[in-house]
């Protein structure tokens, strides 16, 4: 009899043996179709073997109903799979809902029914209709996602409807997307980026797995090389993704990549309409889909063909995924070329000291481009020493740097303003009592975004409006903004320069492609003097007439001794001052800064970044921090206090004793509470050859916790929060 595990997409249920009928075909790897008490649920039919589970008996062996209309899962991708569950300790069911992110993907809808504005006015005009109109514009979806747009009830959007104001559009979904040229538009490469260019096309041509650092100052055309090697994928039918850390920089990726290849490739992201992630995913899942670029949840679509995947400011964190199966994508995008055999590229012109540590003992390749484009030069790097050239009082900004940016406005050049934190202020309090807003659902302060005329919790999304009076003491105006935020920041531009065209950017600025095209736009038309923004505008762009970065508190990433704090901030100012001069005027950057004597940005100024590298190399090697040894995290929450920390007691209690790691705490995590659960964290360092992963399932693994209490292990993790 025929007789088939399958991995079912529920994280709930182990997998399940059901019986393939008669005349039908069930390779592994098909998405199917099977019965679950009275329901009926997806699942993926698994290699045999490769799964426990208790065999069910073969009378009560229940029949797959159907095998979805779609290419199977294929094998490598299967593997990764296994692999990915494994090395993060998360359930396959919740690796393999990556993999199918679409469920009309495979389900074989082949038309879907989406709403637009008409143009004309519903008769009976209200407040929410009226609002709704507005706010979808030109935008085009189904129901829910016009709702979603509209911030109104899928009710109104029904109601505007059937009142003609919006009106059906019958998208195919279908359509095939347009194939990338090879030929379209090549670049004339300089001597140096040739070089690097040739080898990676190379590797692509060779099908081997290949892991390459590609390491190359800011504005040395990294972009302009990778795309030689997807040109050579494209020529021999292979496809290729991109992975870009954020979705803003998509929007610059597309149109540099259409002048390259003469078409758009296939984007993915989490702000894609249902149709459209329909459509992409079946053109990933065909094979036709030639290149995409993604954000890191691409990297477990079923390409059949995948032949190169290039990790662009593959030093990002934004990588590592926090929430669910907690993975950090480069590493896995690795594991997927080892698997599949292909070259992977991690461009990056400040490379993770993890990264470059593989190329020391020869694990990766490393390719270099040392010096820009067109005989741009790098800017001058000069530290500001607030303590010798303080702002007046209540202002952020020195002398110096103000004077540097009159400078720059006078030469109608651009400058850049660069703060990493949102909002106002990050903290408010009473001038009265002392009192500090605080979230009550998490251990953090309220920030307040004052465009948005309302205070935040940046963690949970909790938010009020600011309120009159304290509510402690109930003083009226008396509450203090301390501290700056980028909208601060922003004021104080504009008090000192009334007659600068400002622009703050930030993830509450620039939420999707669209407002980051008009970004772009504005700064390229010379509509912006000034930008203020957060480290979302420290990378990837490439805006020839900014040529004045201020970094306005360099000390802010320094604090908090995280692991990776040094190395972070060095890579964000270095990313940040990458944007100035990189046209043919030459860039200047000004970097504020208490500590003038700190390493960093010692090593900033100087322009060593390679001692930098080898005394944080160093440090790491002595602390036996990663790449030389690793770490866990294991938070353990609930929304009672007391049950967080006895759970984590015993857990803590019943560590087993393994040579070569040991285990931190529990203490209380550094965000103790959050969303409204408190956290205790236990913190497992081990040495590199350890197989943790084996020692934590053992010691974890068969527990049943007390209700409401949640353990969540972080491999290799990123946040210490
Ligand atoms: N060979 C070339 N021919 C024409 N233009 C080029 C060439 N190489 C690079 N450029 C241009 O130089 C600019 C900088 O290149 P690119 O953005 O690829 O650099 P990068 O190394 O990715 O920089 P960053 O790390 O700062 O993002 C771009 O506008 C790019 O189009
Ligand atoms: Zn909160």
């Amino acid at each position: 009899m025929n007789r088939v595990r399958v991995l079912l997409l529920n994280a709930a249920l182990g997998p399940l043996d059901y019986r393939v009928p008669d005349g039908m075909a069930a390779p592994p790897g098909s998405i199917v179709k099977v019965p679950l008490g009275p329901r009926q649920v997806t699942g993926v039919v698994w290699d045999e073997g490769r799964l426990e589970g208790e065999p069910v008996a073969a009378h009560k062996l229940r029949p797959i109903l159907g095998v979805y209309d779609s290419p199977p899962l294929p094998e490598t991708l299967r593997r990764l799979i296994e692999w990915t569950s494994e090395y993060y300790l998360a359930p396959l069911a919740s690796v393999l809902r990556m993999s199918l992110a679409s469920t009309s993907g495979y389900s074989g809808e082949k038309t879907i029914t989406e709403y637009r504005a008409s143009g004309g006015m519903p008769e009976r005009m209200t407040a929410k209709r009226e609002q709704a109109l507005e706010l979808i514009g030109d935008s085009q979806g189904l129901i829910r996602e016009l709702s979603e747009i509209g911030e109104v009830s899928d009710a109104v959007i029904r109601g505007l409807v059937k009142a003609g104001a919006l009106e059906p559009v019958n998208v195919s979904l279908d359509a095939p997307f347009p194939l990338p040229d090879s030929d379209f538009g090549p670049p004339d490469l300089e001597e140096g980026q040739k070089q690097a260019s040739d080898q990676l096309s190379k590797a692509v041509r060779d099908r081997e797995f290949a892991p390459i650092m590609l390491n190359g100052v800011t504005g040395s055309g990294k972009t302009e090389v990778y795309f030689e090697a997807i040109a050579e994928a494209l020529r021999m039918g292979r496809q290729t993704l991109v992975l870009l850390p954020e979705i803003a920089l998509t929007e610059p990726f597309l149109t540099r990549f259409t002048a390259r290849f003469g078409c758009e490739p296939v984007s993915w992201h989490s702000g894609l309409r249902q149709s459209e992630r329909r459509r992409a995913w079946r053109a990933i899942s065909k094979g036709e889909a030639m290149v995409t670029v993604g954000a890191r949840s691409s990297l477990f679509l079923p390409y059949p063909k995948l032949g190169l995947i290039i990790v662009d400011e593959a030093h990002e964190s934004a990588f590592k995924q926090e929430e669910g199966v907690k993975y950090h994508a480069r590493d896995v995008a690795v594991m997927r070329g080892n698997i599949e055999k292909f070259p992977i590229i991690l461009a990056s012109a400040t490379p993770a000291i993890e990264t470059r540590q593989m190329v020391e003992i020869g694990r990766y390749e490393e390719i270099t481009l040392p010096r820009r484009f067109g005989g741009a030069e790098l800017p001058d790097l000069a530290a500001i020493d607030l303590l010798q050239d303080p702002p007046p009082r209540g202002s952020w900004l020195a002398p110096t740097l103000v004077r540097a940016v009159q400078e720059t406005l006078d030469r109608k050049e651009q400058s850049l303003l660069f703060l990493n934190r949102r909002g106002y202020a990050p903290l408010t309090l009473c001038r009265t009592c002392g009192h500090r807003f605080q979230c009550p659902n998490c251990t953090a302060w309220m920030v307040e975004h004052r465009l948005l005329a309302r205070l935040a919790c940046h963690h949970c999304g909790h938010v009020m409006p600011p309120p009159a009076e304290c509510p402690e003491c109930g003083a009226e105006d008396s509450l203090v903004a301390c501290g700056p935020g980028v909208e601060r920041i922003a004021d104080e531009v504009t008090a000192l320069f009334p007659n600068a065209k400002i622009a703050i950017v930030t993830s509450d600025t620039l939420w999707s492609p669209a407002k980051a095209a008009e970004f772009v736009h504005r700064m390229e038309a010379n509509d912006i003097d000034i930008v203020v923004g957060t480290q979302l505008v420290t990378k990837g762009y490439h805006f020839p007439n900014l040529t004045l970065v201020g970094v306005v508190d360099a000390d802010l990433g320094l604090q908090g001794g995280d692991l990776r704090a040094a190395e972070r901030t060095f890579q964000q100012i270095m990313q940040v001052s990458g944007r100035a001069g990189r046209g043919d005027k030459p860039g200047r950057v000004f970097i504020q800064t208490h500590e003038p004597d700190h390493p960093v940005i010692e090593a900033l100024v100087s322009g060593d970044a390679e001692s930098f590298y080898e005394a944080e190399t160093e440090a790491r090697r002595f602390a036996g921090a990663p790449p030389f040894g690793r770490y866990a995290g294991i938070v353990i929450s609930s929304e009672d206090e007391k049950q967080a920390f006895e759970t984590a007691r015993t857990i803590g209690q019943t560590a087993p004793k393994v040579e070569g790691m040991m285990v931190l705490g529990p203490a209380p995590a550094p965000l103790a509470m959050l969303r409204g659960r408190h956290r205790q964290r236990l913190l497992v360092h081990a040495r590199r050859a350890l197989d943790v992963q084996s020692v934590i399932r053992d010691w974890l693994g068969e527990r049943d916790w007390p209700k409401g209490v949640r353990v969540s292990v972080d491999v290799d993790p990123y946040s210490f929060l």
